[in-house]
């Protein structure tokens, strides 16, 4: 891992109104890195992740990021083309709903196609033999590439947004219940095949889930939120088999009782 940290957030705050979605969160991610962001349903988990991917306006705080020429930049400062290449390019962002980031009526290709065009790819046969290909590392037939995602099943649309995701080669990728919302089976597929795609890509990850096993699975670090602030971080083993925080022995406690 590299020493300077890929992005580094602080002291970062989100309020609704009245209402804390997260407050005074500070955090680094490393190159390679992979962060699950756990705790219950109103904890802050989205808000927060919503916050680093520079989708929701903060209500106080910093994000800065170490570009890809090296130059660490206050996200604030970005020019909106700076902000939108930086989305295409060197970021991506996985839905809990696969239909939130795919495009629903063009096809499986043209879904991959799509982010290599964004960044100027326009040689049409080499961009449909690098979608060839991504279908099949996430397990799509390439038979396929000319279907729309509607005639995909759940475990396959979120598999080609993946893919749509990881084509330009992010080194940060943000992800929101990558694997909510699927059958029991299908998440365990989804989960393995995650896990190989970051690992051989050395990808950076932050990953929101309620699950401490996708947690277990994928994550190096984790941070636990309640009421908007973060309670407990450490390493992913450490914090699941030695919680601290009393809500985080809840938290692990009840899982292990189901
Ligand atoms: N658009 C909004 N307007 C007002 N309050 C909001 C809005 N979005 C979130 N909140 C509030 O902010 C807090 C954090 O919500 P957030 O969705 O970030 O939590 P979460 O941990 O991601 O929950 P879940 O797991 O249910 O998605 C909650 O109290 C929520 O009601």
């Amino acid at each position: 891992m590299s020493e300077a940290p890929l992005l580094n957030a602080t002291a970062i705050t989100k309020t609704y109104g009245s209402q804390i979605g997260c407050e005074n969160i500070s955090l680094d991610i490393h190159e390679g890195e992979v962060l699950a962001i756990v705790g219950e349903s109103g904890s802050g988990k989205t808000t927060l992740l919503n916050c680093l991917a520079q989708r929701l306006p903060m209500t106080a705080g910093r994000v800065s990021y170490r570009m890809r020429d090296g130059t660490t930049r206050d996200l604030a400062g970005l020019t909106e083309a700076e902000r939108r290449f930086l989305m295409r390019t060197d970021w991506g962002f996985v839905h809990q709903n696969p239909a939130d980031g795919l495009r629903i009526r063009v096809s499986a290709g043209a879904n991959i196609g799509e982010r290599l065009m964004a960044i100027g790819d326009r040689h049409y046969g080499q961009i449909r033999e690098t979608a060839h290909d991504w279908l099949s590392r996430v397990e799509i037939p390439g038979v396929r590439i000319d279907d729309r995602p509607t005639a995909f099943s759940g475990g396959m649309r979120q598999r080609l947004q993946i893919a749509r995701n990881l084509v330009t080669n992010p080194r940060l990728v943000f992800m929101d219940e990558p694997t909510g919302g699927l059958d029991v089976s299908v998440q365990a597929r989804l989960l393995d095949l995650l896990r190989g795609l970051v690992d051989q890509l050395a990808l950076a990850a932050i990953v929101v889930t309620h699950d401490l096993a996708v947690a277990r699975l994928l994550s190096h670090r984790m941070i636990v939120m309640k009421g908007g602030r973060v309670i407990e971080t450490g390493l992913t083993d450490r914090v699941l088999d030695d919680p601290r925080h009393p809500y985080t022995q809840l938290l692990v406690a009840s899982i292990l009782e189901v």
